[in-house]
């Protein structure tokens, strides 16, 4: 649902020059479900620790985001989601089976991608044998076809740049394909690095759009890690960190873009 309420600050960390027209209400959904429980998960490199016991849940078909300055350990949080990173205590239960110091590959086999910053497409390869290689486990040609032409119909520019090598895209466009790619397998959550880094407006409002529509239309899950405080406008819930721990859990995103305590855990 469109609610022409109020108006939505560009990045806290990055400028806050930007302004969006219009809000959307996000869908409740019954707190006991969860995609993704994380439970004071303590993670990090070698002996340092970056994540000191953090604990939050990702709603079941929800979008969760998470914010924080640079430095706060988010990419580190994620890395330690699908066994990129080293945990050192808690656990992480997923889709109702713990997970915890899960392997990347076996992470993506139970349906969890990670969309990294920029994307990573390979570059060398055109935009459909990115689209091709993230559905390398579909076997069935047809279906294979299927989700693309679906892909195409959330990103019509995906589909204009079809034969174009992803090297030669705009960042915009390698979002739309980086998304689309990791839509390939169906997951059933997708995590994503800083999805607006680097967009224009009009580009970030494409993104965003079709975040909420592969939301509703799969059921699928995403946790967002972004600067950009406009991702709380389709969030269901809201993490905000600093120095590895969460300084505010918040079940009502939209509520963070008038709460003085948002700009506090950035610069206070
Ligand atoms: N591979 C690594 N080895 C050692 N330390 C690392 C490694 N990756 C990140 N760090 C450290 O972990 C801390 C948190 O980094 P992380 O990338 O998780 O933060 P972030 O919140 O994602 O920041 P940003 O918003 O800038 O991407 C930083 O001090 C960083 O130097």
């Amino acid at each position: 649902m469109f609610a022409a309420t109020q108006t939505c600050s560009g990045s806290i960390s990055r400028g806050r020059t930007m302004t969006i027209t219009y809000c959307r209400r996000p869908q409740p959904l019954p707190k006991e479900q969860f995609m993704l429980e994380v439970r004071d998960l303590r993670a990090g490199y070698g002996k340092r620790e970056i994540v000191h016991g953090v604990s939050m849940t990702v709603p079941t078909n929800g979008i969760a985001t998470l914010l924080g300055h640079n430095g706060a350990g988010k990419s580190t949080l994620l890395g330690a989601l699908i066994g990129k990173v080293n945990v050192m205590s808690g656990s992480v239960t997923f889709d109702g089976e713990d997970i915890t110091s899960t392997s990347i590959a076996d992470a993506v086999r139970r349906g969890i991608v990670l969309v990294p910053e920029k994307g990573r497409l390979f570059r060398n390869f055109t935009v459909e044998r990115n689209l091709l290689l993230g559905g390398y486990t579909v076997k069935n040609p047809a279906e294979l076809r299927r989700r693309i032409d679906e892909a195409v119909q959330v990103f019509p520019r995906v589909g204009e740049r079809m034969k174009q090598l992803a090297g030669t895209l705009s960042g915009g466009e390698r979002q739309m394909v980086a998304i689309a790619r990791a839509m390939m397998l169906r997951p059933k959550l997708v995590l994503l690095e800083e999805p607006f880094l680097g967009l224009a407006p009009q580009v970030m409002q494409i993104v965003m759009d079709a975040i909420e529509l592969l939301n509703k239309r799969y059921q699928t899950a995403f946790l967002v890690v972004e600067h950009n405080v406009c991702i709380l406008n389709i969030s269901s819930k809201a993490y905000v960190m600093k120095l590895g721990e969460f300084a505010i859990s918040e079940d009502n995103p939209r509520s963070l873009l008038n709460d003085e305590r948002l700009e506090q855990a950035y610069v206070g």
